[in-house]
């Protein structure tokens, strides 16, 4: 969306109420555009959302030859034929908010011989090293040299498939693999394997493009190099993260929301846990009605984890629906070490929510003693009230606009445009939804 202001002014207490419609998963859709680089036709992506995170890959694209170009609104073309001409020079200006640059390194390897990328961005909820993706580079066979501006990566000798072992299954890491892998010369497998629906998507995009991959139980990928890949046709997989905003919205707002294209198997974690909270849902064919169930909601006790774990992307809009459930709730944030300086503004508001160093929870995390709030603790329920808040990151801020939305009085949120890293025409969403707000700017 075009956010011509960058702070919503919004009068609380009304329930959302409605339908709106999900497109692709940002997740899934940023990485489809970059495996589009690997084949030697042109690639058609359907279901693209209108978010910052594509704008910003389709500006990298750009820069590295790849001509993308839509006729139809969410239809992506995009043509590689160009890539073995295109400078780099610029791609500094494109990197933008995400962190989507590190994973153009395989397939530019594999295209030009080297690769420079620049610093990355995406959501600061945590010191988000690059150390597994370049280890797992060096191992192909690419020389990494680090340089004040990002770092520039060959492959003088080409990439050889290798036995890698991810010491936590990172998303990021396992698509760095998987589209390294797919045209290295030889058998590459994968230990440790991050295997979000997400990751399953780009699995079925690289096969449709000519890759050999097998998903073996235990978080092991096998994938055979090939020579050549194709073009792909695809649909992506609707954004469950998204899905889950909504739902958590329509909790705290006590209203009743229809998320058309959401899907119950990638989805089957978080409908637990909304049931547990209280949170009905009825499940259609075309999408998933989430809705208050107008009694009070129960308090849960929640760990993120990776897929098929409670996703820690879902945490922050459900936290705001917690402050309304009678008792205590904890949530043990495994995934970021640094993803709870969203609820400051909800205390401002008028939360009870502590965070805590300490481990609040049985599952193995990387976090305990080491001095990172990565526990909270909310007591409710509790009446929010109005309040100026400036929104710190993606999840972060829908968090805070559902706050707002669900408090009494009048809040001022600012920063709100990063939202639209990953939330598609959320303004307009939340007009067909009835919220009460004014967009300055
Ligand atoms: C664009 C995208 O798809 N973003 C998602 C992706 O982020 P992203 O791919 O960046 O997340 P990862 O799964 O890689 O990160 C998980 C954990 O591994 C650590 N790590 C990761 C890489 C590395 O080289 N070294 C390292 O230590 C991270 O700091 C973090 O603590 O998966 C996350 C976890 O599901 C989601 O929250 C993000 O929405
Ligand atoms: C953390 C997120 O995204 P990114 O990895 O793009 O910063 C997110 O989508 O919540």
């Amino acid at each position: 969306m075009g956010l011509t202001g960058d702070t919503i002014t919004i009068q609380g207490g009304r329930p959302l109420r409605g339908r709106i419609e999900l497109k692709g998963a940002k997740n899934l859709v940023t990485k489809a555009m970059v495996a589009a680089i690997l084949g030697e036709t042109p690639s058609i992506l359907r279901d693209v959302p209108d978010i910052s995170d594509v704008r910003v890959v389709r500006g990298l694209l750009d820069v590295h030859g790849v001509k993308v170009t839509s006729d139809e609104e969410g239809v992506l073309h995009l043509d590689p034929s160009n890539v073995e001409i295109a400078h780099m020079a610029d791609i500094d200006a494109h990197a933008g908010s995400s962190r989507i640059p590190i994973l153009f390194c395989g397939p530019l390897l594999h295209r030009l011989g080297e690769a420079f990328i620049p610093d990355l961005g995406g959501c600061r909820i945590g010191d988000r090293p690059i150390d597994f993706h370049l280890e797992v580079l060096r191992q192909f066979g690419a020389i990494v040299e680090k340089l004040p501006s990002g770092i520039r990566m060959s492959a003088p000798n080409g990439l050889k498939g290798t036995k890698v072992h991810l010491p936590y299954p990172s998303v990021g890491a396992t698509e760095q693999v998987l589209l390294t892998a797919v045209r290295a010369d030889g058998i590459t497998e994968l230990r440790g394997a991050a295997i979000e629906p997400e990751i399953m998507d780009l699995i079925n995009i690289l096969q449709k493009m000519g890759a050999i991959i097998t998903v073996d139980t235990d978080r092991v990928i096998r994938i055979e190099g090939v020579e050549r890949l194709e073009g792909y046709s695809h649909t992506a997989l609707f954004d469950r993260n998204e899905a889950a905003s909504w739902a958590a919205a329509a909790l705290a707002t006590e209203g009743d929301i229809f998320v058309g294209g959401a899907r119950q198997p990638e989805m089957l974690t978080f409908l637990n846990v909304y049931r547990k909270v209280g949170g009905k849902f009825d499940i259609a064919d075309d999408g998933i009605r989430f809705y208050h169930p107008g009694t009070q909601l129960n308090p849960v006790i929640i760990e993120t984890d990776v897929h098929p774990g409670f996703m820690t992307d879902w945490q922050q809009p459900l936290v705001v629906a917690l402050t309304k459930a009678k008792g205590v709730s904890i949530v043990h944030e495994t995934v970021y070490e640094q993803r709870f300086g969203f609820v400051d503004a909800l205390v401002e508001m008028g939360a009870t929510i502590q965070v805590h160093k300490e481990c609040l929870g049985g599952q193995a995390c990387r976090f305990g003693q080491r001095n990172f709030n990565h526990s909270a603790v909310i007591s409710g329920p509790t009446h929010l009230r109005g309040a100026d808040i400036v929104v710190p990151d993606l999840r972060g801020g829908f968090s805070h606009l559902i706050a707002a939305l669900s408090a009494e009085g009048t809040s001022r949120v600012s920063n709100v445009g990063i939202i639209s890293r990953g939330y598609e025409k959320f303004i307009t969403k939340l007009d067909q939804l009835g919220a009460d707000f004014v967009l300055e700017g």
